[in-house]
């Protein structure tokens, strides 16, 4: 049996859309992972109708999660579509996740286009 791949799906609040966009658009493949995203972006992905399991808000903490679980090997790669022109008060928590990303080697996407090259490669 192939092993299910885990995947973390982040969003800032002005990529939201973007990211509803971009689950509903890889809707079928994402069937197949097992999903986790901070809170808010996990509550727009199930209105998509998918399951996921929902961390903490990112600046309560939900970024910290699902870093502490790339650092445990418990996630095969993170999607998380940064607000570039946004200002974030956990800004140290989101240094924090792309950091351990580099640490332990875990796909991270932070744009559609490599969100869907990570897609391709994993599912
Ligand atoms: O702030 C975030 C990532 O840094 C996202 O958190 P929410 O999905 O809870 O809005």
């Amino acid at each position: 049996m192939v092993e299910q791949k885990t995947i973390a799906l982040i969003a800032h609040d002005g990529k939201k859309p973007e990211m509803v966009g971009f689950v509903k658009d890889h809707i079928d493949v994402l069937h197949a992972a097992k999903l986790i995203a901070t809170g808010t972006t996990g509550s727009y992905i199930r209105k998509t109708g998918l399951e996921v399991e929902l961390k903490l808000s990112g600046p309560k903490g939900g970024d910290a999660q699902i870093a502490a679980l790339a650092a445990e090997g418990k996630v095969d790669a993170i999607i998380f579509f940064r607000d570039p022109l946004g200002k974030h008060a956990h800004e140290p928590d989101i240094q924090m996740l792309m950091r351990v990303c580099d640490v332990y080697n875990v796909p991270l996407a932070t744009n559609p286009a490599t969100g869907e090259l990570i897609l391709k490669g994993l599912l």
